[in-house]
């Protein structure tokens, strides 16, 4: 008989060879059986979960992206998951990643031939000096990037045509002495233009230009540098009053230097953010430790790590601010909950053992006295004398009546307490309620809410706006959503939302923004990106939820989603790109589902 072929038909085989050979049926036996009956090698062996649990514990966590794997890993092992162990595996791999060294060949074969050519504004002691001051760099990936600013700013100037550049060799020995001097460095290519014949014109635009640049480029740099804005100021009058060549080579040296401090404050800059981004690291590492139990701030701070992780673009940092405001709201409004709480519980608690000592105390006195009471009944020897401890009987039993009708007006008023104890911390649950509606992450998923995504895209429309970029907006839901539901339960449901938002992060931009609409519907922003690039991201999108199951109680769910998306215009409110794109999603679902409709603007 030949060896089956289909894979129902192998496990049959398997099945029976159990019985045959009364092996126990574990599932490390039924794989190898599996191989054995199909008649191909065990390409993966069993997962190899004690020998991954030492090399968890050993990997380096010396970034707080490779602590973060690293955690994962521990996460996938104690779930017993070895297809999750795999991924957070090779994550750590790509984490070790060496950088490839920048091409330093390329960059300097262009310096090389840059340095020999001739453009309009770049004198040789010029460009001298540019590069002895982009040599005082003190880390070779600085040195690397300052070198290609400058390689690139003789790349784009114009070349000089008054001087054709000589050979290496000749130029060498001509380089005029005088050039070194600041004198001859400022002179050559003025004086070069004036002879031209175009003087004046050649005057009036380079003055136009360097005015253009003071005034308008400069100075949105120099927002928080009032001194260096003000001086900037001061070099745009003195362009504008300049009437000759020699005014603007006066003012040429003074602007060289003015350059140069601007040079030094972006790179105080560049520090300050780094040490800055250091700092909320460290403040992340730690806040763990201080933070109440809950499921949603730990999961935001893990974000915040991760955003923190990437290299620092505004876009991230955007993101981690709002995640940090959210945090610290969520926090100050727990803990005023929790204090409120305890104070109420305190006084209930404190009010009522008072309360029950006092009653303790005077219902002892009382039965002590109606003993005494009892006793001299017992010992009385006339009718007049047991008239007297009746008496006493009967008022100390009113005195009881009333202490007990005292104690029932007091219970009556701690539960009065009680009660509007209970009035106010529902009212605090409601506040908590209210506060995480105005936060701007959604409490099940981690990504931003509506409030949050109406926040994100006036900031992205208004930066398509500014720099004539293009926007793109996407909608997506669940297939089949409510079966799911219905199948397996409200809780896989909420635990499949949390799978495909992870998913989706993962394979977005830093600059992408993903957020939930509602429901089972998400909303995409991707910037700089026109439909065609979106649908096909959307599309890259559905292959990788494809080959990334949803495992939910051990049986690996299929989810898919069908999504419509729309390119912003100027023209366009959030609304109604958010109409289009789900008139596109829908049509989506018309469709068949498990599809990406673009719908262009009009
Ligand atoms: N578990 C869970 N279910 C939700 C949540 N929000 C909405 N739902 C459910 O999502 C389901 C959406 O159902 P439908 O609108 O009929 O959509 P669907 O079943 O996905 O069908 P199609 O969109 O046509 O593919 C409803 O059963 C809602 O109760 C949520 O936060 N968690």
């Amino acid at each position: 008989m030949s060896a089956p072929t289909q894979p129902s038909e192998i496990a049959r085989e398997v099945l029976r060879l159990f019985a045959a050979r009364r092996i126990s049926p574990t599932p490390d036996n039924f794989r190898s059986l599996y191989y054995e009956v199909a008649g191909t090698p065990d390409a993966d062996g069993p997962f190899p979960d004690k020998f991954v649990r030492v090399l968890a514990r050993q990997l380096p966590r010396d970034t707080g992206e490779r602590a973060r794997i690293a955690r994962q890993l521990e996460q996938a092992l104690a779930e017993n998951n070895p297809d999750a162990c795999r991924q957070a595996l090779a994550e750590y791999l790509a984490s070790l990643r060496i950088d490839q060294p920048p091409p330093w060949n390329e960059l300097i074969g262009t310096l090389l031939r840059q340095w020999e050519s001739r453009q309009v504004g770049w004198t040789a002691a010029r460009k001298r000096e540019s590069l002895d001051h982009v040599l005082g760099a003190n880390d070779p990936a600085t040195l690397f990037m300052r070198l290609q600013g400058l390689v690139r700013s003789w790349l784009q100037a114009p070349a000089d045509p008054a001087s054709p550049a000589p050979p290496a060799s000749v130029q060498a020995a001509t380089l005029p002495a005088a050039d070194t001097s600041e004198a001859g460095n400022n002179a050559r290519p003025d004086v070069r233009v004036l002879a031209s014949g175009e003087t004046g014109e050649f005057l009036a635009a380079y003055q136009e230009l360097l005015q253009l640049a003071l005034d308008s480029v400069v100075p949105p740099l120099l927002a928080e540098l009032p001194d260096l804005a003000q001086e900037a100021g001061k070099f745009s009058h003195a362009v504008k009053t300049a009437t000759s060549a020699e005014d603007l080579r006066a003012i040429a040296t003074r602007l060289r230097k003015f350059a140069y401090r601007l040079e030094m404050v972006g790179g105080d800059r560049a520090e300050i953010q780094a040490g800055i981004i250091n700092l909320l690291r460290l403040l992340l590492e730690n806040i763990d430790q201080i933070v109440v139990d809950d499921s949603w701030l730990g999961g935001q701070i893990e974000l915040l790590r991760d955003v923190l992780g990437k290299p620092a673009n505004v876009r991230l940092i955007d993101d981690a601010e709002r995640r940090l405001r959210d945090i610290i709201y969520k926090q100050s409004q727990l803990k005023h909950n929790h204090s409120e709480a305890q104070r109420s519980l305190k006084e209930m608690l404190a009010g009522f053992v008072d309360h029950l000592a006092s009653f303790a105390e005077s219902t002892g006195t009382y039965h002590d006295r109606i003993d005494t009471c009892a006793d001299r009944i017992s010992a009385a020897r006339d009718i007049a004398e047991i008239g007297d401890v009746l008496g006493e009987v009967m008022r100390e039993s009113q005195s009881m009546r009333e202490q007990a009708s005292r104690s029932r007006d007091e219970l009556q008023a701690t539960r009065e307490r009680v009660r509007e104890a209970e009035a106010r911390m529902t009212e605090l649950q409601q506040q908590l309620d209210e506060a995480s509606r105005l936060m701007r992450h959604d409490q099940l998923t981690g990504v931003l809410n509506r409030r949050g995504l109406a926040e994100a895209f006036e900031k992205e429309a208004a930066r398509a706006r500014r720099h004539g970029g293009t926007l793109s907006l996407a909608l997506l839901d669940l297939d089949n959503f409510k079966q799911l539901n219905d199948n397996f339960g409200h809780r896989t449901g909420d635990e499949a939302l949390v799978h495909l938002a992870t998913i989706i992060r993962k394979s977005l931009r830093p600059q992408d923004t993903l957020s939930r609409h509602g429901g089972e519907e998400f909303i995409l922003l991707y910037p700089d990106t026109t439909l065609d690039q979106a649908q096909a991201a959307l599309i890259r999108l559905q292959r990788e939820l494809t080959r990334n199951f949803f495992l939910s109680h051990e049986s690996k769910l299929l989810i898919t989603f069908s999504a419509g998306v729309t390119e912003w215009t100027p023209a366009d409110t959030m609304d109604t790109a958010i109409q289009r794109a789900d008139e596109a999603m829908y049509a989506a679902k018309q469709a068949g589902k498990n599809k990406v409709i673009a719908h262009p603007p009009a």
